[in-house]
């Protein structure tokens, strides 16, 4: 994988090896997935970014005084779930992001926190996700008041804040840690939580068990997708590449590294 932006590796010391965190950001389309992405990583506020791109970014971050290598999949989903099962089955936490300005990227993170409701339901397992009310500098256009995101984090038992991509850095990089926090939370009560890794590039069918019989017509798994994921057989063993999805895959001509409109990423 491409270590794209963020922090190099700290000091070439002989410490134990960093925990590994997969970090999905979910929600519609101008939620600001791309912009917290790269707040968090950069520092840097950039406002356009094509909205096509996918992709897995990598940094190297200290939580807690304890070195993560942390990944970040920027999703692009068009407006509800689809191909799920590309970051369903590879996060170990997801940051579901609204808009405070959009009313409907409010019911979009409500889609997505049903989506992931039922696939901790389906997998018996738990996965932390986070809900972000973000442009928090546009909240004088609020369609979503505070405690109405509140709510619905309450009902799904997640935690809740209003951040914005263009303000403060250490508020974004607060959520992503708190992020962090939660998977490292769940991955150590769960010794069993092993991470994936993508084996190979192959075309898989998936069966659709998420579909109409939730009610989450759009998430459909019945697709063409391009990685096999399995589970990580031992840590000296797995080879860990990038993760590409199918809409990836299909629209995106441009290498990896002109991921973002107009943005050098070296
Ligand atoms: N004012 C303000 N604008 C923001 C903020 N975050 C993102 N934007 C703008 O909102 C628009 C959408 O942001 P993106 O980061 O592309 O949203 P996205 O969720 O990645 O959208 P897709 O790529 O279409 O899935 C862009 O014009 C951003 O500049 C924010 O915190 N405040």
């Amino acid at each position: 994988m491409a270590s794209v932006f963020g922090k190099p590796r700290a000091g070439g010391g002989s410490q134990s090896a960093p925990l590994e965190v997969n970090l999905a950001i979910l929600g519609r389309r101008g939620a600001g997935k791309s912009a917290l992405t790269v707040k968090f990583l950069t520092r840097r506020f950039i406002s356009e970014y094509d909205p096509n791109l996918e992709d897995t970014y990598s940094s190297e971050e200290t939580v807690d005084h304890q070195p993560v290598h942390l990944r970040v999949m920027d999703t692009a989903d068009l407006d509800t779930p689809r191909n799920c099962e590309r970051y369903l089955n590879w996060a170990h936490a997801f940051l579901v992001v609204y808009s405070v300005d959009s009313r409907k990227s409010f019911e979009g993170s409500s889609s997505y926190l049903e989506l992931l409701a039922l696939h901790a339901k389906e997998t018996q397992r738990s996965f932390p996700a986070l809900l972000l009310g973000n442009k928090l500098d546009m909240a004088q256009y609020r369609q979503v008041t505070q405690a109405e995101g509140a709510a619905l984090a309450g009902r799904f038992g997640c935690l809740f804040f209003e951040v914005s991509a263009c303000l403060d850095f250490e508020h974004v990089q607060h959520v992503f840690h708190e992020a962090v926090r939660e998977a490292r939370r769940e991955l150590e009560k769960n010794s069993l939580a092993r991470p994936l890794f993508i084996s190979e590039e192959r075309a898989v069918h998936h069966q659709a068990p998420l579909t109409a019989r939730h009610g989450l017509a759009s998430c459909t798994f019945n697709t063409l997708s391009t990685a096999s994921l399995k589970e990580m057989p031992a840590v000296a063993q797995a080879k860990l590449v990038t993760v590409k999805s199918s809409r990836a895959q299909s629209k995106r001509k441009a290498p990896t590294l002109t991921l973002l409109k107009g943005f050098k990423i070296f």
